[in-house]
């Protein structure tokens, strides 16, 4: 769903990424990880095409990225980013709504479907109570879940999510790994960045950890986040382990 090969970014003087290599396929949650300034959030603004692509190639859903037309980009790629802020005064239902505006045509009113569709993402993302509230008033964690509601509104086939769970309590950052942990088995392509490892080893089929804008391993969490790169990259300690056949990490501290 994304094939992206010898991906290089540079921003002012800077080479911020050196050929990346990423793959992500229908139906799994693919994490990046790395630590602070190491090329997440870059390489994700080459796929919404916010950050210039100096060298290398990018297919998102079979379509190339440097040829392929906004509107047409919209209606398989979705993507939430660090930005929610909403300046404009419009309800979180008009927001959500403009997820809508790829599907349709020039001045096209809403239809029964699309309406349908924006309550589904009101629901999926526990907002159907705010939905007449301005967004201007709704606290980081809302607006972080309108975002990912008006992405699921786009119906993409590849989401894209810069750290999703930023800003929101325990139990809502639960509430969206296992929203995405489903729309993945349903079929989705999802790509987040997440800085909680620990978040990463249970909820990411596969992982790519970015180190200086390299890729410095990729591959299931459980082989990638070993105690040799936990230190090497992330200055931490720590050890994987396996409950009921499934992995978990404990961090116990600097390295
Ligand atoms: N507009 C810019 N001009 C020059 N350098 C930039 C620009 N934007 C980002 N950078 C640099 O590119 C590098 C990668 O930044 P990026 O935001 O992609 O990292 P990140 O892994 O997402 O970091 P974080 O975990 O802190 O969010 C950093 O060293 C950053 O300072």
């Amino acid at each position: 769903m994304i094939d992206a090969k010898g991906v290089e970014v540079a921003l002012g003087e800077r080479t911020v990424l050196s050929d990346v290599d990423i793959e992500v396929r229908k139906g799994e949650v693919f994490g990046l990880v790395g630590p602070n300034g190491s090329g997440k959030t870059t390489l994700l603004r080459t796929l919404y095409r916010t950050a210039p692509l100096q060298a290398g190639a990018i297919e998102v859903a079979g379509l190339p990225l440097r040829t392929t037309g906004r509107r047409r980009l919209a209606q398989v790629l979705a993507a939430t980013t660090q930005e929610t802020e909403n300046r404009a005064s419009l309800t979180v239902r008009e927001v959500v709504e403009q997820g809508r505006v790829p599907h349709l045509g020039l001045l096209q009113p809403m239809r029964d479907e699309d309406r349908d569709i924006v309550a589904k993402a009101l629901a999926a993302t526990s907002l159907e109570a705010e939905a007449n509230r301005d967004v201007r008033t709704l606290s980081g964690g809302e607006r972080q879940r309108v975002a990912i509601a008006r992405a699921l509104a786009q119906r993409p086939r590849i989401l894209v999510l810069d750290e999703p769970t930023n800003h929101l309590d325990l139990r809502h950052q639960f509430g969206i790994l296992d929203l995405l942990r489903s729309l993945a088995n349903d079929g989705l392509a999802i790509l987040l960045t997440l800085h909680d490892l620990r978040q990463a080893v249970e909820y990411c089929d596969r992982v790519a950890v970015l180190n200086g804008g390299r890729i410095a391993a990729a591959g299931a969490p459980a082989d990638v986040l070993d105690e040799h790169l936990l230190a090497e990259v992330f200055g931490v300690r720590g050890t994987l382990r396996h409950t009921d056949g499934r992995p978990t990490l404990d961090l116990h501290g600097i390295a």
